[in-house]
């Protein structure tokens, strides 16, 4: 039986007030929320805060990123083992916005999945078409593509206790969330491609969807059986809104 996860993922919002402000409003609101795994991924330069700020609450320490050399001579970058020494559990990698603005390859991202699970980290998967790519009708190829960068060079056992985030590029802060039976079609898509070589992994793997989820629209995509949480950009900035989608996915899932 999967359990929902609703990650948030900041991107590049926050400072150091808001950071207390926001954690402290997020163990306000789901302090009894049970059901559901609650993460949520701050910029790096805050995550020793935000594990301070997250003591003793069942919201778990995440983050945006992560590099694929291990140490040494690579200024600027954050090593899988300190994120770990920092607390932090689940790390998003391949997102969109990594993919576009600093060219990462499946190739990249592949090792980065290795690194993480090597560490003992959770690898957070983000997967998903352009706009021109869907319009094209290759959605499933896009996404067959951006998972068989890790199913063929670690396996799909490296998918065991992994999560996964379908996210199409045209729904990513446009406001314009990829309808429920849509996403569900992308989602039953990804877990059968992983189920044609292991189908135990595939049954475990969280598959979250993400793109303009907000507490209007998330109950409804809750309700479809391979929708397993969301990964939230914007509405996780926003205490009261994050707290109507985790509730969401603790009430579909129940
Ligand atoms: O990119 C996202 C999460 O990683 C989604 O962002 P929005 O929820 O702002 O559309």
């Amino acid at each position: 039986m999967r359990h929902p996860l609703v990650m948030g993922n900041w991107k590049l919002n926050g400072n150091t007030h808001m950071v207390n402000e926001l954690i402290a409003a997020l163990r306000a609101e789901l302090s009894t929320v049970e059901g559901c795994g609650v993460a949520i991924a701050p910029p790096e330069v805050y995550l020793s805060q935000a594990k301070h700020a997250l003591s003793g609450s069942r919201i778990v320490l995440g983050a945006q990123n992560v590099d694929s050399n291990l140490s040494g001579a690579f200024t600027g970058e954050i090593s899988a083992d300190m994120l770990k020494d920092v607390g932090a559990k689940y790390i998003i990698i391949g997102h969109s916005e990594r993919r576009t603005y600093h060219k990462e390859s499946d190739e990249l991202i592949a090792k980065k999945f290795g690194v993480l699970k090597a560490a003992g980290l959770t690898p957070v998967l983000c997967i998903g078409e352009t706009d021109a790519e869907n319009e094209a009708g290759q959605t499933q190829a896009v996404c067959a593509k951006q998972l068989d960068a890790v199913l063929s060079t670690l396996g799909a056992e490296a998918f065991q206790g992994a999560v996964i985030a379908y996210e199409p590029v045209w729904a990513i802060g446009t406001g314009k969330s990829a309808t429920p039976a849509q996403a569900q079609a992308v989602h039953k898509f990804i877990r059968d491609h992983i189920a044609k070589q292991d189908a135990a992994v595939a049954e475990q793997v969280i598959i979250q969807y993400g793109g303009s989820v907000n507490a209007a629209n998330a109950a409804e995509l809750f309700t479809q059986p391979d929708i397993d949480g969301a990964l939230v950009g914007g509405a996780s900035l926003k205490a009261d809104a994050f707290a109507v989608i985790v509730k969401a996915a603790a009430a579909a899932k129940a």
